[in-house]
């Protein structure tokens, strides 16, 4: 499993550079496989990839039809709501290519059947479930892209959060710190099925978590790691004050 930290200059370039590589490689996985699972989060770094891919001419060389979108983390609020992740994804992304609407799997709206945050949990598991094949809970994303708070959460996941010990697939978030307060996310485990993850990071209020995490110091964001690569892409401003050369992760500099 490789562990590796990229950085780009400013938080466009790392957006733009993000895009280019998530096209690249669901491309090369499509190349070798039916279909992809690609698994997105929100956040102004998340949703600025989103934006690059489509802005990207290669974007049209990506058989939309063929991947499916997952979401590692949504806002408990009414649908169509402009703080979920999903709206964001799809004014960026999803609307403006030729996604099979059958493979698009938002997580449940606070307005739809599961009106409770546990129930609507229990949903998406069982959405997660069916899609993940024989002795899986979930698919193993094949890319899963997560931002970092300052607090170095991940997904809906925050440090000292008993949600982070939660075995369950999904789980339902009711005092998440970063408004709003109630939430779905994938947990440790669900996260640690895909193949590659990799955390987006940008601007100088990050380097702190970025720093501790990379460092292994406990925080969300040092918890998760791809069964095949992680990726920390970060800009400048986030890699403030980050050893050249951290301990187990190599970095174009190393
Ligand atoms: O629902 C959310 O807000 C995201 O899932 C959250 O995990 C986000 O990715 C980070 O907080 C980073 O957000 P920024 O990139 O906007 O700092």
């Amino acid at each position: 499993m490789t562990r590796q930290i990229i950085i780009h200059p400013d938080a466009g370039t790392l957006a733009a550079a993000v895009a280019a590589r998530l096209i690249t490689r669901l491309i090369d996985m499509l190349a070798a496989q039916a279909e992809a699972h690609l698994a997105l989060t929100g956040g102004r770094i998340g949703t600025a990839v989103l934006a690059q891919v489509a802005d990207s001419p290669a974007c049209r060389a990506l058989d939309w039809s063929r991947v499916n979108v997952w979401w590692s983390d949504e806002r408990f609020v009414p649908a169509g709501h402009p703080d979920r992740n999903d709206a964001a994804a799809h004014a960026a992304l999803l609307g403006k290519v030729p996604a099979d609407p059958r493979r698009l799997h938002p997580m449940p709206a606070a307005d739809g059947p599961q009106s409770d945050p546990h129930e609507a949990a229990r949903r998406y598991a069982a959405e997660l479930a069916a899609a993940a094949g024989p002795h899986r809970s979930v698919p193993a994303f094949d890319v899963l892209l997560l931002g970092v708070g300052e607090d170095g959460h991940v997904a809906s996941l925050f440090p000292g959060s008993p949600l982070l010990a939660a075995t369950d697939p999904v789980v339902a978030v009711r005092d998440a710190p970063k408004p709003p307060p109630t939430r779905l996310s994938l947990s440790l485990p669900a996260l640690n099925e895909a193949r590659e993850i990799w955390l987006v990071v940008a601007g100088p209020e990050k380097a702190a978590a970025v720093r501790q995490a990379v460092g292994g110091g406990g925080l969300p964001a040092g918890q998760v790691a791809g069964r095949e690569r992680t990726l920390w892409l970060i800009d400048e401003a986030a890699a403030t004050g980050l050893a050249s050369r951290s301990p187990g992760w190599t970095s174009p500099t190393s």
